[in-house]
């Protein structure tokens, strides 16, 4: 592993789903360490219980704190600042400590991230009930990224080599999509959009397509307004900003002919009408990642897989995927100098 790797820090998720288990199956891919140094924020016991159920074998080294470590030279660092046991835990049984435990190691990756101690943060999976039985009162982790970076203007992308989708809205009832959404709001997710495509992923000219949120993009106003009402102004004023976007497209083609290669990213009015069609292609080795965030963070793009969870049977490609792509942004960014 060379020192001039970014350091990126992957945190564990959820002891009691399938993080424990894909990151060691992960970290057991050489090709990551020409890419990155990866740090594990987690709990040594349990990662190794992870490592064995999958039939992986991997060195690691619990400290409390990433200051004074030797990242590469002996098996891998896992930082467990409060030396929280969770091996005892039983697969797939949620608990408020459980839940606690999850919040706590991202909350230790996002303080050293902050410091400039890391480069970039890829997660494991978090589950939002025991998010909640833990009193945490945030739906997932973009919402605690947000929250403690004081970042106002982000959003959600799903990334993989065919698709990118970026969420309008993310978590909230689909009752109330159309109440949500605004000309304001959809412009800063373009302009977001458009502003990581140039300097996350190196795009020199991206293309932006936006979807409508009614079938056929509203007809012209026979299934639905909030096309013209909403939709239309915010892709206005984006292209009178200089931004290559288009829409409002009908929601049941634009992501085809995304993936096709006629636009770099498709905003998506809610979550599911982006990541239905995002998953049908992208499942395996598909990335979430948090636009408008200071430093880098990714993501599976899957859950904790509670039905799976301990057999050993979770794919790591996701998780591999989300690590190599932290590791990419990372660099990106630093030749630029900006978030
Ligand atoms: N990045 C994150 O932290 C995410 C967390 N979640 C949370 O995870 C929890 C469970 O969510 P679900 O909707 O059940 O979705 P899920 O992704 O956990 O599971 C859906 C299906 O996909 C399968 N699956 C998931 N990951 C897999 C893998 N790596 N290899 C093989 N099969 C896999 C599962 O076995 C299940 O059949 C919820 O609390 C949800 O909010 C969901 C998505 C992302
Ligand atoms: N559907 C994506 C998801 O639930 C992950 O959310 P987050 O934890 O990345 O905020």
């Amino acid at each position: 592993m060379k020192p001039n790797l970014p350091l990126v820090a992957v945190t564990m998720g959820d002891p009691v789903g399938i993080g424990p288990e894909i990151i060691p199956k992960a970290l057991a891919d050489p090709r990551l360490f020409h890419c990155c140094r990866p740090v594990i924020y987690g709990d040594a016991a349990c990662l190794k219980a992870g490592a064995a159920s999958t039939g992986t074998s991997l060195a690691l080294t619990e400290r409390q704190s990433i200051d004074g470590a030797s990242i590469g030279s002996h098996g891998i660092v896992v930082v467990n600042p409060e030396k929280r046991k969770t091996s005892g835990f039983e697969w797939a049984s949620p608990t408020a400590a459980s839940g606690t435990a999850m919040a706590a190691y991202l909350n230790s990756a996002i303080d050293d991230a902050v410091a400039g101690r890391i480069s970039a943060i890829a997660t494991g999976p978090i589950n939002k009930r025991a998010l909640k039985m833990a009193g945490i009162p945030f739906s997932g982790h973009t919402e605690i990224l947000a929250q403690r970076t004081g970042t106002s203007d982000y959003a959600m992308m799903l990334a993989g080599a065919r698709l990118k989708v970026v969420l309008a809205t993310i978590h909230i009832p689909l009752e109330q999509v159309s109440r949500t959404l605004t000309t304001e709001g959809i412009t800063k997710v373009v302009a977001l959009t458009d502003h990581s495509l140039r300097t996350r992923f190196g795009l020199a000219a991206p293309r932006i397509a936006v979807a409508g949120l009614n079938p056929h993009a509203g007809e012209s106003g026979l299934f639905g307004n909030e096309e013209s009402a909403i939709i239309t102004p915010a892709i206005a004023l984006c292209a009178s900003r200089g931004i290559t976007v288009t829409g409002p497209h009908p929601p049941d083609t634009v992501f085809f002919n995304a993936s096709r290669g006629a636009y770099d990213a498709v905003v998506a009015m809610y979550h599911d009408q982006g990541l239905g069609p995002f998953k049908m292609i992208h499942f395996d080795d598909g990335v979430n990642t948090t636009l408008g965030l200071p430093f880098v963070r990714t993501s599976v793009d899957h859950g904790t897989a509670y039905d799976i969870a301990g057999t050993g049977k979770a794919s790591a490609d996701s998780m591999v995927a989300a690590i190599t792509m932290a590791a990419t942004q990372a660099r990106w960014l630093s030749r630029q100098g900006t978030p």
